[in-house]
């Protein structure tokens, strides 16, 4: 689908202030219509359904590893395809309401990579605290304004988004350098202006064969490789597989598939960018 940049419509997970925010700005900038979404599977849903023309979901972080909500949307067909990668500096905080002091947080809240993220950091700072989990950083920003005694791990950011929260602590990630990675979808492959003109890398879904022959019949130079357990199998530990595979070749692609195919294994292509 092919639009001008004014009438680009881009979904993100929401509210204003989290990073999928932030990464969708550092990628589309002010001129797009962004379109917020409160949940991951929210952001699938408005690609698929054609609300909007791109989402952005994370994929990845370097700490806390892969996204799994992203993960189990993408085993589904038709969610969207991946048409291009954001990655994006993760400096979390702690903020808690204007005038809260260290010793009055006893709930502790964020989405549950932020927290998987910091988990050094609360088991030595807040050992007693309770952590709950949120859809987003910036959704647990706005929540800990409704909750007495609660602080929120997410962007600096959201102190300026949010008026009454103050930061607390700052950069307190198990490492200093920390960046999540954003997979940023189109509801098809056809005709997207935002995408790169030459890719130079493929998102494969694999599935119905042991991995070592999938891989083989792939044939191609695979940079990561995710898996989670396949929908709506009885079978046990049966697992679907998502290979990024490092060439955009279109016609290279289209004879891995066909080698899959013939192997009795399903391949889909879900990504070029
Ligand atoms: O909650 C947010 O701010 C998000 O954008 C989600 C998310 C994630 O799911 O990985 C994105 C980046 C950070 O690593 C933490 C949380």
């Amino acid at each position: 689908m092919s639009v001008d940049s004014d009438r680009l419509t881009v979904a993100f997970l929401g509210p204003l202030g989290t990073y999928t925010h932030q990464a969708a700005y550092s990628k589309f900038g002010s001129t797009v219509q962004y379109h917020e979404c409160a949940t991951i599977n929210d952001v699938f849903d408005a690609v698929s359904t054609g609300v909007v023309h791109a989402g952005v979901v994370p994929q990845e972080n370097s700490i806390f590893g892969p996204v799994v909500e992203t993960y189990d949307a993408l085993r589904q067909p038709n969610v969207g395809f991946v048409r291009a990668e954001i990655v994006l500096e993760v400096q979390h905080c702690l903020l808690v309401p204007s005038g809260s002091k260290r010793e009055d947080v006893r709930f502790i809240k964020s989405h549950e990579q932020a927290l998987g993220q910091c988990r050094g950091f609360l088991e030595q700072n807040f050992p007693s605290a309770t952590l709950e989990k949120c859809t987003s950083t910036a959704a647990a920003a706005q929540a800990v304004l409704r909750t007495p005694n609660s602080a929120a791990i997410c962007s600096k950011i959201c102190a300026t988004v949010f008026e009454g929260l103050e930061v607390l602590f700052e950069g307190i990630q198990d490492r200093s350098a920390n960046c999540t990675r954003f997979y940023v979808l189109s509801t098809t492959q056809d005709g997207v202006l935002w995408a790169e003109p030459t890719p130079t890398r493929c998102l494969v879904r694999l599935s119905g064969r042991p991995i070592s022959d999938m891989l083989a019949a792939l044939a191609l130079p695979v940079s990561r490789l995710d898996r989670r357990p396949q929908l709506g199998s009885e079978v046990v530990f049966l697992d679907v597989y998502f290979a990024e595979v490092e060439t955009g070749d279109l016609c290279t692609i289209e004879q891995a598939l066909q080698r899959i195919e013939a192997s009795g294994a399903k391949g889909q292509l879900t990504g070029l960018w």
